[in-house]
């Protein structure tokens, strides 16, 4: 279903609202917030990434009672991770809310029903807070009934804003949703005319959004709670691909499309559509037949409305479960604290309730029905449940919870990647290990000190860039010194069991175990803790490893060129076509790329491999197996996204540079100004190929008689006070999301600029029009080849890349001893223009050219072969 669930569509809780919830109004008439709090909670939980707030009842001080309610949700971060739609027809009301939201508000609503300059007026007030505002299609004549009417009030007001420079990206029309199949003839054309007005106002109005409450829609069916659901979820299915932005709903009572019985789903669309019934059909509109329909419906909805809250009703030791399951942890503190007083002993909470539920998580996780995301979700609440039990464990003296193992985990000295590590780390941790974590760039001298002071089990390391590799064994090398035996665990991206089994295996005495990734951590640690089943499992790893080596020693591997032949071989560029001089050469510097605009530059699928669900965004949100996950990670990452954004928490900054330069046999010699020069070298590809392929180097794209090329290095920074909050408040899933989201941003950032290098900086594609997509793909001209990827993968050239750019001075980034590049989240690279420059893999290379580039390098061999390891192998 392309609604709730695509990448922009928001919905917006209705149930904060006293004119529109029965049950809300209660508790604010009586007083009762406290309660009235969980019900915005519960619409955070149930997916709103909004929620609009109404307070508007006759009896009740509405300004009063909208400033208390909104402080007191100010103040759950929970629900203030969302905005707030401050709805009210009083303007007074509206402007006391205003002065209490922290975050963005939206203003709903203001429109030109009492003419131009009351309407400018409110605008300028709502500028002023910053507040985006909803504009209801309404004017001095009343309220737009038809399309025509929508689109021109809504174009009107449209211009009148963007006037007194209203920012149109923070204009929101509602151009009403009125009830459909009411029996009145007039009425059938309301849901058409609504979608038909939305795509036209979308057109004519850039940058503005739409919206509106969905549950007008079904009016005439109040009481038939499935008749209602099917018919906003066909809505939504119509009017999110005609340009709706965001909607009020309840988010939680939303059907998928697909799952609507399909009579239901097909008679809704009639009335929508209005379409007419087919000919011959027993009914003479498409209302009837929906009426006739609904009867059929009718009493089920109780029980439906009914489940969503029975669980709340459920005996304690099920509650918990079913909140470690479902990942909430709004009341676990409660929960935890009603199963502490009728336990013996706190202890036996976390032994009895909280382990079983964490058993039934590790089952699903183990089955593969649920993923590492709800996982992670599921340990946050096993988290806060056990720091709450934990001073009554300490008052008592009693010994705590019996750790399965104790694991001492690190990611290595040089090497800044923690991503990977801490999903594994929680995800160990919830399954009962005790995790010691020793954070990043750890050296070896502290691993093996923490293991032996906390008596470990197990060792697990981590790292992601190629130099990681050979700090892994130095540490595998140091725990043999120590005459260690306990096991070594070794997980990673670039970490391979191949590498594992020729060169970490071989340097330690004790079990040498490759991880693939987080979801088999849990299964390698039990088995070696298993008395029964550790024996056979170390045994056939070891075997495993001892045939990777020999397969490895009996490979013919592929054949090698001589370095000179190699260079015979060069690929030809036509430098006919190389690029023009660059418009603006030199450096370049942006202290704080617009986070909003980069958002439209992210590429979701590395995101969703992070938590390792695997597909391809979008289709990854309608995958059988993953969807489910998919879909409420991707809600978690925007409902972030729009806090990081709005409340700038992180900052993108960038610098490039473009410079002359030439080619001098493999090395492309950067001419600066005043004849310093700065000498780039690359690798070329040595393995022999058929006839008529050219062995690769980047310097082939450079043309000898003069030329020009470039670099770039951008990093996120103003993460670390964020994800402090989140440890502190035991947030591992917030704090994986924001570094993985700070990810993002660093790749889209290097994707923006890049293409505002080709089409303004250096001015090579003036023209170029690519949609994300394509910009994804790379379906432009140019390449931006990163320092430690298989076209350079020499990490070592980083150095000499950010003195270039200044990059430390200039936009703050620092490389480690390992050339990790730090703040974590960035991305490096060097900018080649020609139409026929792609990327490809050095590979494998012989003795002469290691021996070759070392000279050129200016570094003895030892240390060349350090850094060029994988490619010698
Ligand atoms: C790792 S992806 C990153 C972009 C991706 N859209 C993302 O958001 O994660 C592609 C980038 O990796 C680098 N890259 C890929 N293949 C390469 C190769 N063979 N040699 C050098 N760099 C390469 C280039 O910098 C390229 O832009």
């Amino acid at each position: 279903m392309p609604d709730l669930t695509t990448a922009r569509f928001v919905n917006i809780g209705e149930r904060t609202n006293v004119t529109g919830s029965a049950r809300f109004k209660k508790l604010i008439m009586s007083g009762d917030y406290a309660t009235a709090v969980e019900v915005a909670r519960e619409q955070v939980e149930n997916g709103a990434q909004v929620i609009d707030v109404n307070m508007d009842e006759g009896l009740l001080d509405a300004e009063l009672a909208m400033t208390t309610f909104l402080k007191l949700i100010a103040a759950e971060p929970d629900i203030a991770r969302v905005p707030v739609m401050i709805d009210s027809s009083k303007w007074s009301v509206i402007e006391a809310g205003l002065k209490c939201v922290s975050g963005k508000p939206i203003v709903n609503s203001i429109s030109m029903k009492e003419g131009e300059a009351q309407f400018l007026d409110q605008a300028r007030l709502c500028m002023d807070y910053g507040a985006a505002v909803v504009v209801m299609a309404f004017d001095e004549q009343g309220q737009a009934d038809t399309k025509a009417r929508k689109v021109e009030i809504c174009a009107r007001a449209y211009d009148l804003l963007v006037g007194i420079g209203f920012p149109p990206e923070d204009i929101i029309f509602d151009p009403n949703i009125f009830a459909v199949a009411t029996g009145i003839e007039e009425h059938d054309r309301y849901g058409l005319d609504f979608l038909e007005a939305v795509k036209e106002i979308k057109a004519r109005c850039p940058l503005a959004k739409t919206s509106g409450g969905l549950s007008n829609l079904s009016f005439s069916f109040r009481g038939n709670e499935t008749v209602r659901r099917a018919m906003h979820s066909v809505f939504l299915f119509h009017a999110i691909p005609a340009g709706l932005d965001m909607a009020i709903v309840n988010a939680g009572q939303l059907d998928v499309y697909d799952a609507i019985d399909p009579s239901l789903r097909e008679a809704c669309e009639d009335v929508i559509l209005m379409r007419r019934p087919p000919a011959g059909s027993a009914h003479e509109s498409a209302t009837e037949r929906l009426i006739d329909l609904a009867e059929s419906y009718k009493g089920r909805s109780a029980a439906d409305e009914k489940a969503a809250e029975e669980w709340r009703g459920w005996p304690v030791a099920k509650r918990l479960e079913h909140a470690l399951v479902k990942g909430i942890d709004a009341h676990v503190v409660a929960d935890t604290e009603e199963a502490r007083q009728s336990a013996d002993k706190p202890i036996h909470v976390i032994e009895g309730p909280l382990m079983d539920g964490m058993n039934v998580v590790g089952d699903l996780f183990g089955s593969g029905k649920m993923f590492l995301p709800q996982v992670v979700k599921s340990a946050r609440v096993m988290k806060k449940a056990v720091a709450h039990l934990i001073p009554f464990i300490e008052a008592g003296k009693e010994p705590g919870a019996r750790a399965k193992g104790t694991i001492v985990m690190a990611t290595v000295k040089g090497d800044v990647h923690d991503i990977g590590k801490n999903i594994v780390g929680v995800v160990l941790q919830c399954n009962g290990y005790e995790v010691v974590d020793l954070g990043v760039m750890v050296p070896w001298s502290k691993i093996l000190e923490t293991a032996r002071e906390v008596d470990a089990d197990m060792i697990g390391l981590s790292g992601l860039i190629t130099p990681s590799l050979d700090e892994m064994v130095t540490v595998a090398e140091e725990m043999k010194t120590a005459a260690m035996t306990l096991p070594l665990l070794i997980g990673g991206a670039t970490t391979s069991k191949v590498h594992t089994a020729l060169r970490i295996d071989p340097a330690y005495d004790g079990p040498v175990i490759h991880v693939l990734d987080a979801s088999r951590a849990v299964g390698v640690a039990s088995r070696l803790l298993s008395e029964t089943q550790c024996d056979d499992f170390v045994g056939a790893t070891a075997a495993e490893y001892v045939a990777v080596r020999d397969a490895r020693a009996g490979k013919t591997a592929s054949e090698l060129l001589g370095l000179g032949e190699a260079r015979e071989r060069a690929f030809a560029a036509d430098f006919a076509d190389k690029p023009p001089a660059p418009a603006k050469p030199g450096l370049h510097i942006y202290e704080d790329w617009s986070l909003a605009e980069l958002r439209d530059y992210i590429d979701w699928t590395p995101f969703f491999r992070a938590w390792e669900l695997h597909g391809n965004y979008p289709a990854i949100l309608e995958d059988e197996v993953v969807g489910e996950s998919a879909r409420s990670l991707f809600a978690d990452a925007q409902a972030m996204l729009d806090r990081i954004v709005a409340e700038k928490w992180l900052t993108a900054r960038g610098v490039c540079g473009l410079w002359p330069c030439h080619r001098e046999g493999d090395d492309v010699v950067i001419d600066l100004d005043a004849g310093a020069k700065v000498l780039l070298p690359f690798l070329r590809q040595q393995v022999k190929k058929s006839r008529d392929r050219a062995n690769y180097c980047l310097a082939d794209f450079i043309d000898p008689a003069g030329d020009w090329m470039g670099g770039f290095a951008v990093g996120i920074h103003g993460l670390d006070a964020h994800s402090a909050r989140f440890q502190a408040d035991k947030d591992d899933y917030s704090d994986i999301l924001l570094k993985a989201l700070a990810d993002r941003f660093a790749e889209a950032l290097a994707e923006r600029l890049h293409q505002h290098v080709r089409t303004d900086l250096w001015g090579y594609a003036p023209g170029e029009q690519l949609t994300n997509e394509a910009l994804i793909k790379e379906r432009y001209r140019g390449i931006r080849p990163a320092p430690g990827y298989p076209a350079c993968p020499d990490h070592s050239l980083k150095p000499t890349l950010f003195e270039l750019l200044e990059a430390e001075k200039n936009v703050g980034l620092e490389l480690t001893e390992s050339f990790a590049m730090f703040p974590t989240a960035a991305v490096s690279g060097f900018y080649f223009a020609h139409p026929e420059a792609a990327y490809f893999g050095v590979a494998r290379i012989g003795r002469d050219q290691l021996e070759d580039y070392a000279a050129r390098r200016g570094v003895d061999i030892s240390t060349a072969e350090r850094w060029l390891r994988p490619n010698l192998d």
